[in-house]
C-alpha cells in the first residue's frame, strides 16, 4: 500500500499519520474513525495555488465543499486563501458559521430553493452559479426586491464525455446540470441574463465530471468554452470576464490508478485558455478551478476495528469491520476501489487474500473485494486510506448507525473535528404523535 502524506510505519510496527499512532487514535477516539492529515490538506491546497494562481496570476482556486465540509475544514480553506464552492443552504450555513468570507463563496446547485437564493443574497456570496432558467428568473426577482445586483456565472453543459463512472460524469449533453451548449440553450441563457434586472453576467462555468485522469477532456472543455466566449462577444458584444472550468481532477485510490499530476492539469488548462484567447483575439478571462477530491481525498483515511471473520473454504474469507457503506458508500455506489493496511501489523507481510465487508444489513455492503493482508484477527485496526472525499459527506445513518467521529492530526497532536454521533443524536429528529404517546 502506498503511504500518503505524513503516513509512516513507526518503531512499534504501527501505522502513524501526522505523528499519531493509528492504534492509539483508535483506542482514544473509538472506531470507525476518519483521520485527516492536516499537513497534507494544506500541501494539496498550496499545490493548486502554486500551479494555477502563482504561476499564471489571473486564476482562482475554490475548494468544492461537497467533498468534505466541516467548520474546521472551512477554517483551513480560508487560511490557505482558497475560495469555496457550496451547493446547498446547509453548506453555505456551515461556511458562514465558520467565518468564511462570503465574497469568496461560489453558490452552485441545480435546484436551489428560493430560501437558499435569499440567503445567498442576504450574505452577499461572491458568485451565484446559475443552473437553469427558473433560477435565473427567481434570482432576478429576489435581487430586484432587495435592491441588489447579483454577480453570476452561468453553468454550461459543453457536451463532453469524460471517461469516468457514468454517475459522476456531468459534462455530456444528457445531463441534469446546466444550460446545454450544443443547440443554443446556453446562448439563450446569456441573452436572458443580460436582459434581466438585478443580474450581472460575469462569466461561464462548466464541470465535465469527477475522478478524471487525463488532461484531454479539460483541454477540449477549455476550447469549447472559449469558442462560446467568442460567440457571446460576436453576437451580443458581451465580454466574458470569468471562466470556471470546474473540478474533477483524479486521484490514485489504488496502485493502478495513474492520474496526471495537478501541475500538468494546470499547464494544459491554462495553455488552452491562453492559446484560444490569443487565436481569437479575446480578453483573457480569469480562470477558476474547483477541486474537491484532489485536495481532501488522499488526506483522509478511515480506521475500523475488525470483528467477525467468516471463512468459506475454497470460496472467500469475509472480514467484517465496525463500519461500512454507512460511512463510505462509494464502493457500493460506484464500485470504487480502495487499499487497506492493518495499522497494528503495518510491516507484517501479506499472507492471505480476504474481502472487507461492513456491518450493514445488506449483501452489497462491501468495502474491498480480494485484498492481500497479513493474518487478520478480531481486534485488528484496519485502515483504509484515501477516504477523505465523499466519505463523511455521503455518510448515512443506515441501520441507525451513528456517523463516525473525525480527527485532525498534525505533529503528534490529534484534535476532534467531528464528534461521534450518539444514540441520542439518532433520536434528535424523532417526533412521537400524541396518539402514540401511551
Ligand atoms: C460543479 C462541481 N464542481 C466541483 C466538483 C468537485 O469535483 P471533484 O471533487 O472531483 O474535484 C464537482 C463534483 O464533481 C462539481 O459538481
Ligand atoms: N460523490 C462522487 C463524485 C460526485 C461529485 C459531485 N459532482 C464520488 O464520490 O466520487
Amino acid at each position: 500500500m502506498q503511504l500518503r502524506g505524513t503516513m509512516r510505519i513507526n518503531e512499534r510496527g504501527h501505522l502513524e499519520i501526522g505523528g499519531c499512532d493509528v492504534v492509539d487514535l483508535a483506542r482514544e477516539f473509538g472506531t470507525p474513525l476518519y483521520i485527516f492529515d492536516e499537513d497534507l490538506i494544506r500541501a494539496n491546497c498550496r499545490k493548486f495555488t502554486r500551479a494555477f494562481v502563482q504561476k499564471y496570476g489571473n486564476a482562482e482556486v475554490i475548494y468544492a465543499g461537497k467533498a468534505f465540509l466541516t467548520t474546521a475544514m472551512c477554517r483551513i480553506i480560508a487560511q490557505e486563501g482558497l475560495g469555496l464552492d457550496v451547493v446547498s443552504g446547509g453548506e453555505l450555513y456551515t461556511a458562514l458559521k465558520a467565518g468564511f468570507p462570503p465574497a469568496r463563496i461560489y453558490f452552485h446547485g441545480n435546484n436551489k430553493s428560493k430560501e437558499e437564493l435569499l440567503l445567498a443574497l442576504e450574505v452577499g456570496v461572491g458568485r451565484v452559479v446559475v443552473d437553469n432558467f427558473l433560477e435565473l428568473e427567481t434570482l432576478s426577482r429576489l435581487a430586484v426586491e432587495r435592491g441588489q445586483r447579483v454577480p453570476i456565472l452561468l453553468r454550461v453543459t459543453p457536451g463532453i464525455e469524460a471517461h469516468t463512472h457514468e454517475y459522476i460524469r456531468t459534462g455530456q449533453i444528457d445531463s441534469k446540470f446546466g444550460f446545454t451548449l450544443p443547440g443554443g440553450q446556453a446562448l439563450e441563457a446569456v441573452k436572458k441574463a443580460q436582459g434581466l434586472p438585478g443580474i450581472e453576467y460575469k462569466g461561464l462555468h462548466c464541470h465535465i465530471g469527477s475522478q478524471i485522469f487525463q488532461v484531454e477532456p479539460y483541454r477540449y472543455a477549455a476550447e469549447v468554452m472559449m469558442d462560446f466566449v467568442e460567440e457571446i462577444l460576436k453576437v451580443m458584444g458581451l465580454v466574458t470576464e470569468e471562466l470556471d472550468l470546474g473540478g474533477g481532477f483524479g486521484i490514485a485510490y489504488v496502485e493502478e490508478d495513474d492520474p496526471q499530476p495537478i501541475e500538468v492539469f494546470a499547464e494544459v488548462i491554462m495553455a488552452a485558455v491562453y492559446d484560444e484567447a490569443e487565436k481569437r483575439g479575446l480578453k483573457l478571462p480569469k480562470v477558476i478551478v474547483e477541486p474537491g477530491r484532489s485536495i481532501i481525498g488522499p488526506a483522509g483515511s478511515t480506521a475500523y476495528t475488525v470483528g467477525s471473520i467468516k471463512n468459506i473454504p475454497g470460496v472467500r474469507k469475509y472480514v467484517a469491520v465496525d463500519g461500512g457503506m454507512a460511512d463510505n458508500i462509494r464502493p457500493a455506489l460506484y464500485g470504487a476501489r480502495y487499499e487497506a493496511i492493518l495499522a497494528n501489523k503495518a510491516s507484517a507481510p501479506a499472507t492471505e487474500v480476504v474481502s472487507i465487508t461492513g456491518k450493514c444489513c445488506e449483501s452489497g455492503d462491501m468495502l474491498i473485494w480480494d485484498i492481500p493482508l497479513p493474518p487478520v484477527e478480531p481486534g485488528d485496526i484496519l485502515l483504509m486510506p484515501c477516504t477523505g472525499a465523499y466519505g463523511y459527506t455521503m455518510a448515512s445513518n443506515y441501520n441507525r448507525l451513528g456517523r463516525p467521529a473525525a480527527v485532525l492530526v498534525k505533529d503528534g497532536q490529534a484534535d476532534l473535528i467531528l464528534r461521534r454521533e450518539t444514540y441520542e443524536d439518532l433520536l434528535r429528529c424523532d417526533v412521537v404523535p400524541k396518539r402514540l404517546e401511551k
